[in-house]
């Protein structure tokens, strides 16, 4: 959908999501994890009133933003400025130094930091949590799949623990973690991001300072990229010759500038979680319910996870 006024713009296909990432450079992407997660009152503001249990849910954002606080805290009282045990050391230091020099217009303040760390509590767990158990669901229902991937471990890696350097040797693994996410489609309309300009794009004209919403469904289901859009399908990312595929349309992670910060940490982890447990477990629907009866169909939320689910991990060894 692509409405022509200065509001809210959802753009659909590979295409228009590149082009806007590069148009409305520098955009300001929209606080949607600023104020520590309160996702849908940033997306649509007008709806929060209507939020039943809104103030368990601002409850909950004010005390993890003081866990957060409390977090950092205790990071200050035991900074060392030779020994950088992380970001919030890294940042403490910088501040350290600008304040020092008398900085007055300057990033690093308390608010930042407090905020900074949130967001990332907030972008990178659910949606790797989410798309791990979009993945085991999706394994019970493909026992078929699943077993492919377990031999594929067992080949090549055997019962020792599965290391990031063996990706590149597990090209069915590797298709089925990226078909999983395609399929899961975790975040379909990505994050809010503002045009700092006025943007004509495909003849519609776009007012600068419009909240566009970049809808990375039409891309990951998109017809002419897919040869089965809506079906788990892993040979999306095969050759014939079984070989990975990369692929443009894959694009759980958004594109352009502002792409997921986290995209390389958030592979690594899908990885070797994924492989874990495919190595050490089978996971089978619960008994009395067959494969067909696991739903696909999404939850709702920000984030699609999976539907709630009971399913039953049989060790292997
Ligand atoms: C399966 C896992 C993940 C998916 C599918 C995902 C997806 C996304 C998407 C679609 C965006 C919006 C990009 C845009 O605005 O155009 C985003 C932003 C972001 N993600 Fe992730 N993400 C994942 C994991 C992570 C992890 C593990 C981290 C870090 C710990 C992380 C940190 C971030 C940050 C900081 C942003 C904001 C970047 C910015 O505005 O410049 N993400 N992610």
């Amino acid at each position: 959908m692509v409405k022509r006024a200065n509001q809210t713009i959802c753009v659909s296909g590979s295409a228009s999501v590149q082009v806007l990432n590069q148009k409305a450079d520098q955009q300001a992407s929209v606080g949607l994890f600023h104020k520590g997660g309160r996702k849908l009152f940033n997306m649509f503001p007008r709806l929060f009133g209507w939020i039943k249990n809104r103030q368990v849910v601002l409850k909950n954002v004010e005390m993890a933003v003081t866990d957060i606080k409390n977090l950092i805290n205790h990071l200050k009282e035991t900074l060392e400025p030779g020994l950088c045990r992380g970001l919030v050391d890294c940042f403490l230091i910088v501040k350290q130094k600008e304040e020092d020099s008398c900085v007055l217009d300057t990033h690093y303040n308390e608010e930042n930091l407090t905020f900074t760390v949130s967001n990332l509590f907030a972008a990178g767990t659910d949606t790797t949590a989410a798309t791990l158990r979009w993945g085991l669901l999706l394994m019970a229902k493909y026992p078929h799949i699943q077993e492919q991937v377990h031999e594929e471990l067992s080949r090549v890696v055997g019962s020792r623990q599965v290391c990031v350097d063996d990706r590149k040797n597990l090209p069915y693994t590797d298709a089925v973690i990226h078909e999983t996410q395609r399929l899961a489609n975790i975040a379909p309309m990505s994050l809010p991001h503002q045009t700092s300009q006025d943007v004509t794009f495909k003849g519609y004209f776009i007012k600068k300072g419009t909240i566009v919403f970049p809808l990375l469904t039409s891309v990951l289901y998109d017809e002419s990229e897919w040869e089965s859009p809506h079906t788990f399908n892993p040979s999306h990312f095969l050759d014939k010759k079984g070989q990975f595929v990369r692929r443009d349309a894959f694009m759980p992670f958004s594109a352009g500038r502002r792409m997921c910060l986290g995209e390389g940490l958030a592979k690594m982890e899908l990885f070797l979680f994924f492989t874990s447990l495919i190595q050490r477990f089978r996971f089978t629907p619960p008994p009395g319910i067959t494969e067909d009866e696991l739903d696909l169909t999404p939850a709702v939320g920000f984030t699609t996870p999976p539907s709630s689910h009971m399913l039953c991990a049989v060790s292997r060894q």
